[in-house]
């Protein structure tokens, strides 16, 4: 096999063919991917430079995003992660690979997401701005006001459900919630995971769908696998629904099943429908759910954090009942919570790839020339623990977003859970007020603390890296707040 099946799909640089033998032609790839290659003097692993299975192989490890880091650290801004493939954790790399003025696309690892069904996540150029201007509709802040009667009720359900149980997985139950509330607003009809967790199960077989091939080879062996119980077929049977039967309130996936496509004037047919069903339903349920997960269990982990989110909470609200986003939002504390929990370790943690396009002065990164076709992406994890913006980085630090008693509005340039430019997160603002409604709730009525503290301290936080971070298992004890 020789490398250059292994490169990266573009696989733009490659060298003169003057040997026919197999084993030479391979010597020659490696010397001329290590040496002569135009990414040859940006530093890396040996493996990485020479074949992309390395990185391949490090993605499945599900720690890549910690690799990323140690790697960064060792070699600086730039990194070769493969023959092809350059990752950078600096504000310089943030900000020249994210510009709406950028020569720069989504690279073409986007394609694996939705196999089968065209979606705006993997889309670019006009194809991606036509659904974006619809979605924006359905985010805009007078939008999502509309939609905090919905998030408060699943808010309560969560507290009550947790009062009873007494004890619970706390990964569970807050995915279960996000994905309440996103079927909720998203679909118009809430999934009811906090109330039937059994479903949760058959729910979770969805990650399958990052993994087409393995995903065809289990379906191979088992019925199961093609049972419509794994989320895109959630979603899409949920979407169906609704286009059958309008709630008659304006869900979010309503803006798109009522548009016309500028082209032909006509709705967007159904297989693009369900791309923009599956992209929607991971991407604001998964991260939103990881985030509260890493906020609460930094807070646990950290007695002194928790009580003074305890005391600003508590001091602010009597009730569940009086808890609203338009005072939440502006309480110091829980504001900077959760940035240091996005900080800390943001849901893409691991690597958000970008590919060089076609234009007409060279692509530049801390003075090394990107050509055409290089796939170039940001080490989130190691952007936010890079010390050059952020002191002390790996300690759960609340205090560092809190000016004189204020969350600090500017915050840090080198700040990017959401990513940054035109391709960041259309469900930010979605997300902000989903995270401040639960977390005063959940600290308004209830202590939660963990069920094995000294396994937790031992074990640390481990979150796996699969592009979205996957929430290890946390047990916590629950008790309405105050009771011994
Ligand atoms: C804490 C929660 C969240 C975080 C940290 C987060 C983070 C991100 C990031 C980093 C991206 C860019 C990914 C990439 O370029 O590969 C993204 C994109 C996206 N997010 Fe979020 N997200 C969150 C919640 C949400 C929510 C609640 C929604 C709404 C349903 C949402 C909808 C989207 C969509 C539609 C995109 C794709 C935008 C595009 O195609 O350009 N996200 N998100």
């Amino acid at each position: 096999m020789s490398t250059s099946t292994l490169q990266s799909r573009s696989a733009p640089h490659r060298p003169p063919n003057f040997c026919s033998s197999l084993p030479s032609q391979l010597a020659l790839l490696i010397i001329y991917d290590v040496f002569f290659h135009p990414l040859a003097g940006i530093p890396g692993p040996f493996w990485a430079k020479v074949t992309d299975l390395w990185h391949a192989r490090q993605m499945a490890t599900g720690v890549r995003h910690k690799l990323l880091y140690r790697l960064h650290q060792k070699y600086g801004p730039l990194v070769r992660l493969g023959p092809n493939t350059v990752s950078v954790d600096t504000v310089e790399g943030l900000n020249k690979i994210f510009s709406a003025t950028a020569p720069i696309d989504k690279s073409p690892f986007y394609q694996s997401f939705t196999p089968g069904f065209k979606s705006s996540f993997s889309s670019t150029g006009s194809v991606f701005k036509e659904k974006k201007s619809i979605l924006a509709q359905a985010f805009s802040q007078k939008k999502l006001d509309a939609m905090e009667s919905s998030f408060m009720h699943h808010t309560n359900t969560l507290c009550r459900v947790l009062k009873t149980d007494k004890e619970a997985e706390l990964d569970e139950s807050l995915s279960a919630f996000t994905i309440d509330i996103l079927s909720d607003v998203c679909f118009g009809e809430s999934f009811d995971l906090l109330h039937h967790p059994e479903e949760k199960k058959n729910i979770t077989r969805g990650t399958l769908w990052r993994w087409p091939i393995l995903q065809k080879t289990l379906r191979a062996f088992s019925h199961k696998f093609s049972r419509r119980d794994y989320p895109a077929h959630r979603a899409i049977g949920a979407m169906i629904k609704q286009k059958q039967k309008p709630s008659g309130r304006e869900d979010i996936f309503n803006y798109l099943l009522s548009a016309t496509q500028r082209a032909t004037g006509r709705p967007f047919p159904d297989s693009e429908m369900f791309g923009e069903a599956i992209v929607l339903f991971v991407a604001g349920s998964d991260t939103t759910s990881t985030s509260l997960l890493t906020i609460l269990w930094h807070l646990m982990s950290d007695k002194r954090a928790y009580d003074a989110l305890a005391n600003e909470i508590r001091s602010n609200f009597k009730s569940i009942d009086e808890i609203n986003y338009q005072e939440a939002q502006h309480l110091p504390y829980l504001r900077a919570v959760i940035e240091e929990g996005l900080r800390i370790l943001p849901p893409n943690s691991g690597f958000i790839p970008r590919q060089v396009m076609p234009h007409d002065t060279p692509f530049t990164l801390h003075d090394r020339v990107l050509p055409v076709g290089t796939e170039i992406g940001v080490a989130n994890l190691a952007l936010h623990r890079n010390p050059l913006y952020f002191s002390d980085p790996d300690d759960f630090v609340p205090e560092r977003w809190i000016k004189d008693g204020k969350i600090v509005k500017a915050g840090n340039a080198a700040f990017s859970p959401f990513s940054k430019g035109p391709r960041s997160c259309l469900g930010r603002t979605m997300a902000y007020m989903e995270m401040t409604l639960v977390l005063a709730a959940l600290f308004l009525e209830l202590d939660i603390e963990f069920k094995d503290p000294e396994a937790e301290a031992k074990h640390g936080f481990g979150a796996r890296d699969a592009f979205v971070l996957v929430r290890p298992m946390v047990n916590v004890i629950v008790k309405p707040r105050g009771e011994e």
